[in-house]
Parts: C-alpha cells; sequence; structure tokens
C-alpha cells in the first residue's frame, strides 16, 4: 500500500498506493511507516519524496474505517516521524491533499504541487477537525486568520493560493514528481532545523482574545447548529494560545468529542450519500452502470421566466451550444439582458470568459429543429405544457430528449403527447437554477434508461448533484413539502405564530423557517396550484366545513393572504412586513397577528400554548412520513436519494443527515408513536397516519438506515 524505490540514486520515492483516492487505511498508514523507516535507514538515500499513485496524493483519512474498531499504526506519530526525520522530505502533490492528506504534506520538511493540484482541511465538512496535527502546524505556518478561513469552512485552495498563502513552496506545471525529485536533490544535506512546522512560533495578532471572540460569533451563526466548526476554531485558539504539545492534546480531546458525535455520523453519512445516488437505478431493473448515455452537445431551453434563464446560463457555462426561446416579447427581451448578466457576473466570480457566443436566442419554437435535448420551463400550466411537447415532437430531429422542468405535472402525460414517450424525461431544477446543486431526473413508466442516463449525465456535467426518481405528484421533493407546509399552517391555526414555527425550524438548522421561506418564493404560487386542484374558495367563510376540503382538513389562512395581495417579499407584505417590495429582511408584523386572533374568533378556535417540539415533530415528522410511502412506492430508490434531495434542494441541514437519516437517529419506533400521536389529535389528516412501511420496519426490529433498501426488499417480496 506504499512502494518505496530508490531513483535518482539518492532520492527515496514513497508512492501510496491505495485507490481510488489513496485513503490513509490501516494498511496504507502501516506501508508508509514502514516505507520511512526504510529510507531513513539505507544510507543511499539522502532525501525522500512521498507522493500518491494515479495522479492523487491523497484524500486523507479512510473515511470507511470510521465508526469500526481502528487498528494499524496512528496517523499523529507517523507524521511526527516524518517531521523528525534528519533527511529532508518533500510531498509531491498532484490531484488532492485533503484532511489527513494534507496533514501528511504539512509533516514533510517541503512541499511541491502540481499546478492544477486542489488542497484543504476538509474535515469540517465530515463533522471532524483536522486531529493529525493540522489544526496545530496550518496556524504555525500561514498565521491564525487564514488557518481558520481554511480549517472552519473546509475550504479547497488552488495551488496557486496554496503558494501565496505559503502552505507550498513551489508550483510546477510539469510531472509534480519529477519536479520534487530535482527539488529532494537541492535540498538533500541541508539543515531541517526551519523546516519543521511543529517547532514554529504561531504568527498571532497581539488582540487574540478579541480575534477568538469575533470569529466565534461568525462561526456560531453560520454554523446552523453544527459543532464541528466551533471546536475546529477552539483548537486553532490551542494553537495560538498554548505550547505544541499542549495544542496537540486540546487536538485530540475536541477530536475525540466529535469523533463518535451524531453529527459526524451524519456528515459523513451525506458524504457517501452524495456519491451513492449518482449509482441508480430504476424499478424495471434498468441501472447507471448498464445503461448508456448519449452525447450530448447542443440543448434547446423553452420559456426564458426565472428558471429556463437560470437553466439557459448552466447549460451554456458547461459548454453546451444553447437555443433559448421565449414567445413573448417583452420577456424576450428581458430574458436576453438577465441571461448576459447572469453570465458575465458568473464569469468575473471565475476569472473566465463569459460564454456568451453559446446561446442563440428566438421567438420562435422551430429553431430547436436540430437540438439534442430540450428542456421546456414554461408556465406551470399543463393544456399550455401538452401543446409545448406536441410541437416539440415534430419539430425535433429523430432522437431528440424532450425534458420538463415541471415542478409537480406527471411527466408519463406529458410523454403521451409525443410520438416517442421513452425520449421524455423530468429535469426538475432548482431556483435559481444555475446557482442550486439538486437536479431531480425524473422517470415515467415509457422513459428508456438511455433518456435517464443522459439527463443524469448531463446533470453531473453542469455540476448539479442528480438524483433519479419515479413519477408522482410532486416527485420526492415538493410531495414531502406538502404535509410539512400544511402542519405550519395548522399550527398557526391552532396558537402558534411565524416566528415561533420559524424560530424552531432555524434552531434546527434550517437556513430559513417555512413562513420565511414561503415570503421568499412567493405565496402566490401555492396559491395557484391550489386554485388549479378546486381547494380554494374565496373569502372568510366560517363554520366548521370552511376548514374541510375535499374531504379533509384545509387551512385557507395562505389563500387568505394571497387574496389580501400579500405575496411576500415582492408585495413587501406576507406573513411578515418588509421595508418595501423586494426587500429581504423580515420584520415582525401586527397586521398579521390580529388577522390570526380574529381567524381564530371566527371559526371558534381557542389559541393554545405551542411549544418548539411540537412545532418540529408534526412538521417534520409530516414529512418523514410521507418520505417512507415515498419509499413504499418505489418512487426514490432508497433513503439517500431522499436525504441528498433534502439537503441539496431544501436547506436541510446537513449535520442532520437528511429527514430519513434524521428518522434513524431519533429512533423509528419514537416516530412512529410520535405519528399515531398526532394522528389520533387530528384524525382529518390523512398523510399524519403512519406509513405502513414505518409499521413493518418497526415491527422488524428498526434496522438501521444502512439496511433499508434491503429490507424493504424483503417486505416487497413476502406481499
Ligand atoms: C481516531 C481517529 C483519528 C483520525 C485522525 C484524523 C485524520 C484526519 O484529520 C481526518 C481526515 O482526513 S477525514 C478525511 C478528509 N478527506 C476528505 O474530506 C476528502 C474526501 N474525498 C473527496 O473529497 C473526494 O473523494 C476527492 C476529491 C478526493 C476525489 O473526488 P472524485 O475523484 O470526484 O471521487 P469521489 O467519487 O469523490 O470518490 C471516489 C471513491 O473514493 C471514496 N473516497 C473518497 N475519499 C475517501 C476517503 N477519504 N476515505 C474513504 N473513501 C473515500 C468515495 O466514497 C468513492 O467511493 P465509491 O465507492 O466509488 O463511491
Ligand atoms: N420558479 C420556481 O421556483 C420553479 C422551481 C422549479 C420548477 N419550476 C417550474 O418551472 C417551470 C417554469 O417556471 P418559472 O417560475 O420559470 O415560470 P415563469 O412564469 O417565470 O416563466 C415561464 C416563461 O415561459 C414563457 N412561455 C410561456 N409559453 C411559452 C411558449 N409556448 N414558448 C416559449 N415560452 C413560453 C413565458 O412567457 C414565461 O417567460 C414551471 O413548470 C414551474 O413549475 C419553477
Amino acid at each position: 500500500m506504499a512502494q518505496f524505490t530508490r531513483v535518482s540514486r539518492s532520492v527515496g520515492l514513497i508512492t501510496l498506493q491505495n485507490p481510488p483516492v489513496n485513503a490513509l487505511s490501516a494498511v496504507a498508514r502501516q506501508g508508509i511507516v514502514d516505507a520511512v523507516k526504510r529510507a531513513l535507514s539505507d544510507p543511499k538515500v539522502k532525501s525522500v519524496v512521498i507522493c500518491g499513485q494515479n495522479g492523487i496524493f491523497c484524500g486523507g483519512a479512510d473515511i470507511k474505517e470510521f465508526g469500526t474498531n481502528i487498528t494499524g499504526p496512528p496517523l499523529v506519530p507517523m507524521i511526527h516521524a516524518i517531521e523528525a526525520s534528519n533527511k529532508p522530505v518533500v510531498a509531491a502533490i498532484e490531484g488532492s491533499a485533503f484532511g489527513g492528506g494534507l496533514e501528511l504534506a504539512l509533516g514533510c520538511h517541503y512541499r511541491v504541487a502540481h499546478s492544477k493540484a486542489k488542497l484543504g482541511l476538509t474535515e469540517v465538512t465530515l463533522g471532524l477537525l483536522p486531529a493529525a496535527g493540522g489544526t496545530q502546524r496550518l496556524p504555525r505556518l500561514i498565521g491564525v486568520p487564514a488557518a481558520l478561513n481554511l480549517i472552519t469552512t473546509g475550504r479547497h485552495v488552488t495551488a496557486a493560493e496554496a503558494l501565496q498563502l505559503g502552505i507550498v513552496d513551489q508550483v510546477t506545471d510539469h510531472n509534480a514528481v519529477d519536479e520534487a525529485v530535482k527539488f529532494a536533490l537541492s535540498v538533500a544535506g541541508k539543515s531541517l532545523d526551519a523546516r519543521r512546522i511543529s517547532t514554529y512560533p504561531c504568527p498571532c495578532p497581539s488582540d487574540v482574545d478579541a480575534l477568538f471572540e469575533e470569529v466565534m460569533q461568525k462561526v456560531r451563526q453560520s454554523a446552523r447548529g453544527a459543532i464541528a466548526p466551533i471546536a475546529c476554531v477552539q483548537a486553532v485558539r490551542a494553537a495560538a494560545t498554548l505550547p505544541y504539545s499542549q495544542g496537540m492534546e486540546r487536538e485530540q480531546e475536541l477530536m475525540a468529542t466529535l469523533f463518535t458525535s451524531g453529527q459526524a455520523r451524519a456528515l459523513q453519512y451525506c458524504f457517501f450519500a452524495q456519491r451513492a445516488v449518482g449509482r441508480w437505478s430504476m424499478p424495471s431493473g434498468a441501472r447507471w452502470d448498464t445503461s448508456k448515455p448519449r452525447s450530448i452537445h447542443k440543448a434547446a431551453v423553452i420559456g426564458l421566466g426565472t428558471m429556463g434563464r437560470g437553466i439557459a446560463v448552466a447549460l451554456a457555462q458547461t459548454g453546451l451550444s444553447v437555443v433559448a426561446v421565449e414567445t413573448q416579447e417583452k420577456q424576450f427581451m428581458e430574458a436576453k439582458k438577465m441571461v448576459s448578466g447572469m453570465m458575465e457576473r458568473g464569469a468575473k466570480r471565475h476569472g473566465t470568459a463569459p460564454p456568451l457566443d453559446k446561446i442563440t436566442y428566438s421567438q420562435n419554437i422551430q429553431a430547436v429543429a436540430d437540438v439534442d435535448l430540450v428542456i421546456e420551463a414554461v408556465f406551470e400550466d399543463m393544456a399550455l405544457k401538452e401543446k409545448v411537447f406536441q410541437q416539440l415532437s415534430t419539430i425535433c430531429k429523430q432522437g431528440t430528449f424532450l425534458c420538463t422542468n415541471t415542478s409537480a405535472l406527471d411527466v408519463d402525460h406529458l410523454a403521451s403527447q409525443t410520438r416517442n414517450p421513452e425520449l421524455v424525461v423530468g429535469m426538475h431544477f432548482f431556483a435559481p437554477a444555475h446557482v442550486m446543486k439538486l437536479l431531480e431526473v425524473v422517470y415515467g413508466p415509457r422513459s428508456s434508461p438511455q433518456a435517464v442516463a443522459t439527463a443524469m449525465q448531463l446533470g453531473k456535467k453542469m455540476g448539479k448533484v442528480s438524483v433519479a426518481v419515479g413519477n408522482c405528484r410532486g416527485f420526492v421533493g415538493n410531495r414531502m413539502l406538502k404535509p410539512y407546509l400544511e402542519q405550519a399552517l395548522f399550527l398557526l391555526e391552532e396558537g402558534a405564530t411565524p416566528e415561533l414555527v420559524d424560530g424552531a425550524l432555524e434552531e434546527f438548522g434550517f437556513a430559513l423557517g417555512v413562513f420565511k421561506m414561503s415570503d421568499l418564493s412567493g405565496l402566490d404560487v401555492g396559491w395557484k396550484v391550489r386554485k388549479g386542484d378546486g381547494l380554494v374558495e374565496p373569502g372568510l367563510a366560517s363554520g366548521p366545513s370552511a376548514r374541510i376540503r375535499q374531504g379533509r382538513r384545509y387551512s385557507p389562512l395562505g389563500d387568505l393572504l394571497c387574496e389580501q395581495g400579500r405575496f411576500g417579499q415582492k408585495t413587501g407584505q406576507g406573513w411578515y412586513r418588509y421595508d418595501k417590495p423586494g426587500s429581504r429582511v423580515p420584520r415582525y408584523d401586527p397586521w398579521l397577528h390580529s388577522f390570526l386572533e380574529e381567524y381564530r374568533t371566527q371559526h371558534g378556535i381557542v389559541a393554545r400554548r405551542i411549544d418548539q417540539q411540537e412545532v418540529l415533530e408534526r412538521c417534520l415528522y409530516a414529512l418523514i412520513n410521507e418520505g417512507f410511502r415515498i419509499l413504499e412506492d418505489g418512487i426514490a430508490a432508497g433513503p439517500e436519494d431522499i436525504d441528498i434531495i433534502y439537503v441539496f434542494g431544501y436547506s436541510w441541514p446537513r449535520h442532520r443527515g437528511g429527514p430519513m437519516f434524521y428518522a434513524s437517529m431519533v429512533g423509528l419506533a419514537k416516530v412512529l408513536e410520535r405519528l399515531e400521536h398526532y394522528h389520533q389529535a387530528h384524525p382529518d389528516v390523512p398523510y399524519m397516519q403512519p406509513c405502513n412501511l414505518l409499521r413493518r420496519l418497526v415491527a422488524s426490529g428498526s434496522p438501521p438506515v444502512h439496511k433499508w433498501k434491503e429490507a424493504i426488499k424483503k417486505l416487497r417480496s413476502q406481499l
């Protein structure tokens, strides 16, 4: 797992060999320890280079080992032994040096990086801190403020930035291993006294307390309840205030708390889940590894409203030629300007040229005749979409994939409007489409595996986390959102306030509570959908039937606000008040509170005290219950798919691992018991009735989340 060879006569070359990312597994660590001993005891070796095979230095500790009984030599003494060596050791960094990989490099006396390499202490993203000396060495090398920034965010830096910060000594466009060998030859025999980072004093601003107080405040605000960033600050503080050996003790102490935390488990689950969703499968048996995607060179977007503009930008930024079609003159002119502006801002951020020439605009749908794939993003109106799909089916060349960005409509019905329904899939982007990472790829019963594979591959190229899901109203994300939103309204009716509900959800870790989110996206969007569903009855009707629609409990609160023109941020009023239309800071609105009181009086509701726990249980368990139904229906292949959709599309706090992982942490029996309790209390809310799959999982002993897929398969075969 680490090969030793002697090159250029006197350089000991140690190559990490643990594909795919040369993670520091027990065997890899043993390999390094043995190879270093060999290099140091070989009198012909005057200096040493450590590199990784296959163009990647090292992806850090082996995350798969966490949570198991870890054996093999520990990292800290291994890195100390390298640093203490009296022969110079040079790290040759290609590809990535992340987490323990960068810590290994920091234990070396010199670092040579390829210009395309990326470096980072990424542990915080896994709920940990750099515990192989990273929190103690990095601040000594680059100073406290820069180290804090890197360690608390886990961000990747380019080789150029690493050189500027002083993390690496040399950057090369040539073969980094060859350059490192040359470098090692040039430093052989030189004193290493000034090259052992652990012996450096920690350069620190004079007012350490003020600096750390300020940083801690900022980190707490952005952490949304995550504990690892806080521990990272504490560890760096130890570097700034304690001698190295005591700082190392503090690093280990803090790591010990994080290592076994539920948050670390959740974040590591997310890491693997994000990769697992790429290995999609369909109920037909079609799979990612047996379905060949087709290359897409030219794509079209139909409808340049909020979504179409973002999608066109994202496609052009991927390097595709794009035909952008908009029929309304005003929208057409506005979209052209906005799309160019979005591309220019994006290019400025990345220091690249805006891909303006990649997009051609047209007001005529005939312009899409020669594209390989179309993404339709016209109004959410089935009759209009039917017409567009009929047109596309006749206009487009043979084999063009036809995709819809619908939020909830029946993809299979749209497919039935075309000559080749197997070419139709949903590509459900999230707003703003050029920024949000999530893409739901929706397959209908007739979608071909090739169409799904092509949409998944295109999503990946666009930098999205793509999840393949089945076709149903709202697919996965929006289907689960409905009971969550409704519970929030019911809580208001019963005595809660938007501030209380949002406060509970934000404390849980959501970036925005449900009412702030609703103000941001616009109350009119849901109003239109409910009108289409025949649920909206104008006016403030009284009597029990006013709050029962289509046989189940219904809250008209959102409709009543819309009737008042309160659409949220865009109108300056919604669940909160804003300084002016378009302002973003929500303020307490006395009008809303009197309105709620009046509403309760009119309906004979006596407001009761509702606590944060009830808010969380009702909103989250309703959403989770729908998640179980989605698994039961086979709409999502496994809990990872649902969790990744919620983490990337709905700001579910990543350190809680997604709704299904969260349910497993709470305990399925407890979730079931609370759902039963709330269903008894609210029998007119059918979706509070615990789903069969949840009952069966509990009956079968509540298997851990990674065993659900298997358990579901087994339960299905018993039916
Ligand atoms: C008491 C204990 C004391 C501990 C001491 C602390 C030490 C240290 O401070 C802690 C760490 O280093 S924490 C670690 C800090 N390190 C990080 O945070 C880096 C995490 N890794 C990455 O960011 C990316 O994988 C790379 C950018 C390295 C490659 O990206 P790419 O080219 O797009 O490829 P990809 O698709 O992403 O991965 C390919 C396959 O490799 C798999 N795998 C990957 N890394 C793994 C790992 N470390 N391990 C295991 N497996 C790992 C991945 O699951 C996938 O498997 P699959 O079965 O095929 O699905
Ligand atoms: N807005 C969101 O947050 C969001 C998120 C995900 C999905 N969606 C879905 O994306 C789709 C578009 O939503 P939006 O918010 O961008 O709507 P929008 O109202 O902002 O834009 C729709 C655009 O389509 C144009 N259009 C209408 N008929 C057309 C035709 N025949 N040919 C070409 N252009 C036509 C309209 O002029 C308008 O510019 C909807 O299906 C919606 O449900 C929206």
